[in-house]
């Protein structure tokens, strides 16, 4: 626990020397100012833990109504910050309103020094409890969506995924950045959990953002936390995804959608292993272990000018490249096997086995979703048959190509989803290609995709 950093508010001089004589091998730092109107300022620095202040600053008055004031400013400015007040004229009345206004502590002059030190110790000790439990709360929430997640094993036959297992068993426990590439729905996030699940921080916790679906007015707040009143929509401090995952592994998914002038913040976070949430001055060291991925040609975006290649170098200590599945026949059959048993359990249906012609249907499809479209497409054919065995006609594939007439053909929902579907496709399932050629950014067309659950 670090010793805390110390701001007094006292207008007279004399007594702020003591002060800072008595207080200064009891804290990192005691900051002294007479003048009150310095506080604001001070404040939104995000340097001090603790503001011990008078509550009289004019000559002559001695109402304590002026500490009461800049104790409500302060709760305004920084509501976590603890405030143990000051003054020679303490009556109980006072205290009480203080304390209920929000003071941790309230102190009379003349003080007696250990017990003014016991106090703020106190007061400190408190702050950092209320910190540390505020933290935990948020890992708790990540951990319990952690819990809530469907989970699935890696299925794997291909001499291609063996290759690509036995790459992240021994990739895993070296702390090494991995950038893991592959088209969309290949099982880039099921390995970096894979990679997670082997490393020496299996014990922490993992924290994804989804780089897609962040809107980009909100990246910065969602990675590098904010304090309260940063900006308009900042009503509380907020910890980001990177200090989530202290001690654990980040993994970046769609890094390729990290705008351009954020990439210099995160590679300095790489850097310098710690984190400035907006609105404060105050760097959080961070050890974290970081894991990316992405659907898009890094490499071609760092000569597009679009990506920084130093951050590249940063990233891609080690690459894992996930071939489609269409290139990995033997993984098709283990995974509809797979799958299979889980949805014939999970709907109670009879069906147990694929028919010859079935699985041929299967193999030689070319699979543009990879294994999140076979997955769908073994649920589909479980929820709709009512067979012991899945023939040809019951894997739809409603993503084979469409002709034009195909498209305007239906109601103006189910033309927009044949237009995205056929944008993907023609992308090469690339996110961002198919929403430039659809005119629309790449957050709409996440949204529909979501919408029509594609
Ligand atoms: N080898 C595998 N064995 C079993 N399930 C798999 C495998 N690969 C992928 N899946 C399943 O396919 C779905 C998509 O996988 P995942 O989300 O990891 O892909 P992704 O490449 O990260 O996709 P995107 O690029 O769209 O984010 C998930 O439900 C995942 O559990």
């Amino acid at each position: 626990m670090t010793k805390g950093k110390l701001l007094i508010v006292d207008d007279n001089k004399s007594i702020i020397s003591a002060l800072e004589m008595l207080l200064q091998d009891d804290f990192d730092e005691v900051k002294t100012i007479t003048n009150p109107n310095q506080l604001p300022a001070l404040l939104e620095s995000g340097l001090y833990d603790l503001v011990l202040l008078d509550m009289n600053f004019t000559a002559g008055v001695n109402t304590g109504n002026e500490g009461l004031y800049w104790l409500s400013r302060i709760r305004e400015i920084r509501p976590e910050m603890e405030v143990v007040l000051f003054t020679a004229y303490g009556d109980v009345e006072l205290a009480v309103k203080a304390l209920k206004k929000g003071a941790a502590d309230f102190i009379l002059k003349p003080w007696d020094n250990e017990k003014l030190k016991a106090t703020l110790r106190n007061v400190l000790k408190l702050q950092q409890s209320k910190k540390e439990i505020k933290k935990l709360k948020q890992k708790e929430s990540a951990l319990k969506s952690e819990i809530n997640r469907e989970k699935h094993f890696i299925i794997a036959q291909s001499p291609q995924m063996l290759h690509v297992l036995n790459l992240v068993r021994r990739v895993a426990k070296t702390d090494a950045n991995v950038l893991i590439t592959g088209d969309n729905g290949t099982g880039k996030e099921l390995i970096a959990r894979e990679l997670h699940r082997h490393s020496k921080r299996s014990d922490e916790i993992m924290v994804g953002v989804d780089m897609g679906a962040v809107s980009e007015t909100l990246f910065e707040s969602e990675l590098f936390g904010h304090k309260k009143g940063a900006f308009t929509d900042a009503r509380e401090d907020r910890t980001g995804k990177i200090e989530n995952a202290n001690g654990g592994t980040l993994f970046l998914d769609e890094i390729g959608n990290l705008p351009l002038h954020l990439q210099p913040k995160l590679l300095s976070v790489l850097q310098n292993r710690e984190v400035t949430p907006i609105g404060s001055n105050k760097p959080v060291p961070v050890d974290i272990r970081l894991i990316c991925a992405t659907n898009r040609n890094v490499t071609e975006m760092v000569a597009a000018g679009t990506f920084r290649e130093d951050l590249l170098y940063r990233i891609n200590t080690i690459q894992i490249e996930i071939p489609p599945l269409r290139e990995r026949k033997k993984d098709i059959e283990a995974i509809a096997e797979y799958f299979l048993k889980i949805y014939c359990n999970k709907y109670r249906k009879p069906c147990s086995v694929i028919s010859e012609a079935g699985w041929s249907k299967l193999i030689d499809y070319r699979w543009p979703g990879n294994v999140r479209e076979l997955q769908h497409t073994i649920e589909k054919a479980v929820i709709l048959s009512d067979k012991k065995e899945l023939t040809p006609d019951d894997f739809f594939f409603n993503r084979t190509p469409h002709g034009m007439s195909d498209i305007f053909d239906g109601t103006i929902g189910e033309m927009e989803e044949k237009m995205i579907v056929r944008a993907l496709q023609k992308n090469g399932q690339n996110l961002s290609a198919a929403a430039e050629k659809l005119g629309i950014t790449r957050q709409t067309l996440y949204n529909k995709m979501k919408k029509f659950n594609l």
